[in-house]
């Protein structure tokens, strides 16, 4: 089974149109609401693919019972824990010439008790031996100490359950020394944990090393458009999925990590499964994730000679 946690999860809109106006009336021409948040994306691309699984996330407010109404009706269980704030709505605007603009809100801030219940509910219901992964993801809200991860990767790897984070910033930096089984950052996410632009495939090799050094037992380095790489104690492996047309990638780091977990989590197949799934939700609106039918192996690319001078787009 595996298990996600998502402290700060959403409603995700996105509103599709050719072109924003700053400062007019914008008229979307389409517009939809996806259940939202790093690990709930997870456990949604799990579920679409069979696997066993929850997502453990706080609610609360409207906007808390409008997405676990959501998450209810496409088959996904979850496991709640009722906070005072509002479940926050994070906006994505996709033109047609321009790509896409997120705005992401801050969310609610948690009480010192809501906190903890969120740490609790894990630890009661969640560290046996059917769980083998928990997979931590997405920013902390207000309220929640940067080491807010640590702790709870602490708590759990004592179980047996492996860890996989997807986080970033002073988050991701406390939780390395809990020694996640594998962190997933993003180009960015990446940069900004070792201090230093990445420009190129060796870049990243050396950043991901880093976060090895400091605690990460694997790193899945996702590098949007140009692929993802990961780096392990047996080895490192660099992977494309070629996109003819890209719909929106709202989620398609979320996707490839289940793919990853899904797929095992380590090694090359792994490697593939995320490629693959990353590919497969960025051909889909919105946050929408991947079933095994949208899934195309066959444009998968992955080798163990890393093409460490090739240059990152822009
Ligand atoms: N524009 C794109 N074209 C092709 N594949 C993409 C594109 N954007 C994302 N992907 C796939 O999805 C994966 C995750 O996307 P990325 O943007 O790196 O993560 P995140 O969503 O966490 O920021 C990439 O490694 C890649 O496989
Ligand atoms: O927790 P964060 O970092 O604010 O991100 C939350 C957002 O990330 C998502 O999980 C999508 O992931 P990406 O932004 O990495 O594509 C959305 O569902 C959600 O709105």
């Amino acid at each position: 089974m595996i298990v996600t946690i998502t402290p700060n999860p959403s409603l995700d809109r996105t509103y599709e149109l050719p072109a924003l106006s700053r400062g007019e009336v914008n008229r979307a021409a389409t517009d939809r609401v996806d259940p939202g948040g790093k690990g709930v994306n997870v456990a949604r691309a799990l579920t679409a693919a069979g696997h066993r699984t929850t997502a453990v996330l706080p609610l609360g407010g409207f906007s808390g019972l409008l997405l676990s109404d959501l998450l209810l009706r496409q088959g996904i269980a979850v496991a709640t824990v009722p906070v005072r704030g509002e479940t926050r709505i994070n906006v994505s605007i996709v033109e047609s010439d321009h790509g896409l603009t997120k705005i992401n809100a801050p969310g609610p801030e948690l009480s010192e008790h809501e906190s903890a219940a969120l740490l609790a509910a894990v630890r009661r219901d969640f560290t046996g031996p059917e769980v083998d992964w928990l997979a931590c993801c997405g920013s902390l809200p207000r309220g929640l100490a940067p080491d807010w991860y640590a702790e709870l990767v602490g708590q759990v790897h004592s179980g047996g359950a492996r860890i996989a984070l997807d986080t970033s910033g002073p988050a991701l930096l406390a939780a390395l020394k809990a020694r996640p089984d594998v962190v997933k950052p993003n180009r960015e996410e990446l940069a900004e944990a070792v201090g230093r632009p990445l420009a190129t495939v060796g870049d990243v090799v050396e950043a991901a090393g880093e976060l090895r050094e400091r605690g990460a037992q694997q790193v899945l380095a996702s590098l949007g458009a140009d692929g993802m790489l990961l780096v392990a104690e047996e080895g490192s492996w660099f992977g494309t999925a070629a996109v003819a047309e890209v719909r929106s990638d709202v989620g398609a780091g979320d996707a490839s990590l289940a793919g990853f977990l899904g797929a095992g989590g380590s090694g090359l197949k792994a490697l593939a499964a995320a490629l693959a799934h990353g590919a497969a939700a960025v051909r889909l609106p919105g946050s929408m994730m991947p079933t095994p039918a949208d899934l195309d192996h066959a444009a998968v690319r992955v080798t163990a000679e890393i093409p460490a001078e090739r240059v990152l787009r822009d």
